[in-house]
């Protein structure tokens, strides 16, 4: 894990090796200062020879002048370079995320994605920067100090020595405890962001319903969960910095005492004891620092191992490795012998054989959760067929690229998801290179420009976090528009059965009739009254499909839609 974490350290060796070199210099001056003291006072003090002493001082003066332009540089320049890491790494964990497919989602919870690519990564980029150096500074230091607590009095270094079992006991021990414990945090910062997210978005859903008390049982649950978790953190924490300020404290008072009898008996000198006593001072300085170590660290590691578990999660629909483009597909398609399930245990349908002609427009109706929009999603390759064949113009869909083949496919959902710009980016979604003409063109075969004319801003609109300054029409005839600019030869219509006004749903069925004029057209249809004209409809039950022709075949049938028919028209 280690080399992979300094693999990121790659691009920018050159700033690591003079935030390094810098911090290293800094140490070093540090490490210096106690014996410059110590000349200072045996030496110079008793000579009273005033020059040098002011000499001397100057001296001094400038060691610290360049340590703080050290410490400047190493604050600017390393936290640059743990920055640069974490931008780089937060880079890599999008760009994964957009290739990871549709049962990854299913499976995850937004507010930890967003946990990973926030906090999680800011403690990261923390580690970057600070740990190295850290680690070398302080193992530096401690070594340094050491042994030149060693030539002003070895008795006296031995028994500053002790400290050193303790402090590398309390890394040990409580390090990989604060680690589990950081990595429960996390999961419980994910938990809330997910609630807050799921909250805000579904506010409307919350006050409707009067179920703010109910919201805020289980936001209150969360919140008290990280509660917790922090607090056991901080209890760690609190361990072990009251054990170490504690032996630290004892170690310097047996050092006092001790010093004070090697002065007394003439084997120090009293410049060496105050010069011994500010060695220790450096001794002690990694040994305090395991305090934020100890949690700078666990929560780096904890950020690093959940960000490589995102890295590491192989998107299950890949490109083969010589998946060709497509472009400018005719649109025949077959689903040859196709079954499949989102577990493997669960089959939504088997054996589902059935050909699509160019062009042809068809349209699968069928109980509710029979599987209808199950069986598109497999067209784009959102969720991968579990045994058979998808092919167009007899193409395998597994050979195509998942861009080129997504690229020929439009599809306008349901439940429109609209992103929170303007009306004219919203339409420009369908071809981003599109120009403001073609966005327009678009906007007017989609019927909008009624409602554009009434708008001050006209395209430039804006319609809210996820389009909710628009009606459920409006919000349709923009994804219309999307489609009008993708223009691509196939075309999946999840049939809207949102209650619209019966004008506004007839203007919508005749654009969404002219959208799919010479285009092969899949209806997922709620409402049979709607797709009567289809070349085919296609009947799924709970298996596959069940029946297939045209409404009047089906109809003289008596099978499974006529029924679906006879209820749907005793209920209207
Ligand atoms: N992402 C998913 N993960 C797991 N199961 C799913 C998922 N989506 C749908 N299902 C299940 O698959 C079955 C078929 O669902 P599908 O949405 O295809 O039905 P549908 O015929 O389109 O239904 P409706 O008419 O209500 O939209 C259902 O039992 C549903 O619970």
């Amino acid at each position: 894990m280690l080399r992979r974490f300094f693999s990121y350290y790659r691009p920018y060796r050159g700033l690591f090796v003079l935030d390094f070199a810098c911090a290293i210099l800094s140490g070093l001056l540090e490490l210096g200062f106690p014996i410059a003291v110590k000349l200072f006072i045996d030496r110079l003090l008793l000579s009273q020879e005033w020059l040098l002493i002011l000499l001397a001082s100057a001296a001094l003066l400038a060691i610290y002048v360049i340590n703080t332009g050290l410490m400047a540089i190493v604050t600017y320049w390393g936290h640059m370079l743990g920055i640069n890491i974490e931008t780089d790494m937060r880079r890599a964990a999008f760009n994964h995320l957009q290739k990871l497919s549709f049962s990854y989602f299913d499976n995850q919870k937004t507010g930890h994605i967003v946990g990973r690519l926030t906090k999680d990564l800011e403690e990261i980029g923390e580690v970057a920067h600070h740990g190295p150096e850290d680690l070398f500074i302080a193992l530096m230091t401690f070594a340094g100090a050491l042994l030149l607590m060693i030539s002003v009095n070895w008795q006296l270094a031995l028994i500053t020595a002790i400290v050193v079992p303790l402090t590398a006991w309390l890394t040990s021990h409580f390090g990989s405890r604060m680690t589990q414990n950081f990595r429960r945090l996390f999961e419980r910062v994910g938990d809330f962001n997910t609630r807050i997210e799921e909250n805000v978005g579904g506010i409307r859903v919350v006050q409707a319903f009067a179920n703010e008390n109910y919201e805020r049982t289980l936001f209150e649950m969360d919140n008290q969960n990280y509660r917790r978790v922090k607090l056991d953190a901080y209890k760690l924490m609190a361990a072990s910095t009251s054990l170490s300020y504690m032996s630290m404290r004892l170690t310097q008072m047996l050092v006092m005492i001790a010093g004070a009898y090697f002065v007394l008996s003439g084997n120090l000198t009293t410049g060496g004891f105050i010069g011994f006593l500010l060695l220790v001072g450096v001794f002690f300085r990694p040994v305090e620092k395991i305090n934020s170590v100890i949690e700078t660290y666990p929560k780096g590691i904890a950020g690093f191992r959940r960000f490589t578990e995102l890295i590491d999660t192989e998107p299950d629909i890949a490109d083969a490795p010589d998946a060709i483009t497509v472009d400018h597909l005719k649109g025949d398609i077959a689903y040859e012998d196709v079954s499949f399930g989102y577990s493997p245990a669960a089959a939504v349908f088997e054996h589902v054989n059935l050909a699509i002609r160019a062009g042809e427009t068809i349209a699968f109706v069928g109980p509710s959760g029979a599987g209808k929009t199950t069986i598109c999603s497999l067209l784009p390759r959102f969720y991968e067929v579990g045994s058979g064949r998808i092919t167009i113009d007899g193409v395998d869909i597994r050979d195509m690229t998942k861009v080129s083949l997504r690229q020929q496919i439009g599809i306008v959902q349901q439940d429109v998801f609209l992103f929170g710009g303007t009306i004219g980016e919203n339409i420009a979604y369908g071809r981003l290179c599109a120009s403001e003409d073609e966005i327009a063109e678009a906007a007017r075969r989609a019927r909008l420009e009624e409602m554009l004319a009434g708008l001050p801003a006209g395209l430039d609109t804006v319609i809210g976090e996820r389009g909710v300054k628009l009606s459920g029409g409006q919000k349709q005839r923009v994804a219309i528009a999307r489609m009008f600019l993708k223009n691509p030869p196939i075309l999946i219509l999840d049939e809207a059965t949102s209650a619209l006004d019966t004008e506004t749903e007839r203007a919508i069925q005749r654009s969404l009739a002219e959208l799919s004029k010479g285009r092969t057209t899949l209806i997922i249809a709620h409402r049979l009254a709607t797709i009567q004209g289809a070349d085919r409809i296609v009947v799924v039950d709970g298996n596959g499909i069940v029946e297939q022709g045209t409404h009047q075949d089906l109809m003289a049938k008596r099978g499974v839609y006529n029924r679906l028919h006879d209820a749907q028209m005793r209920s209207h």
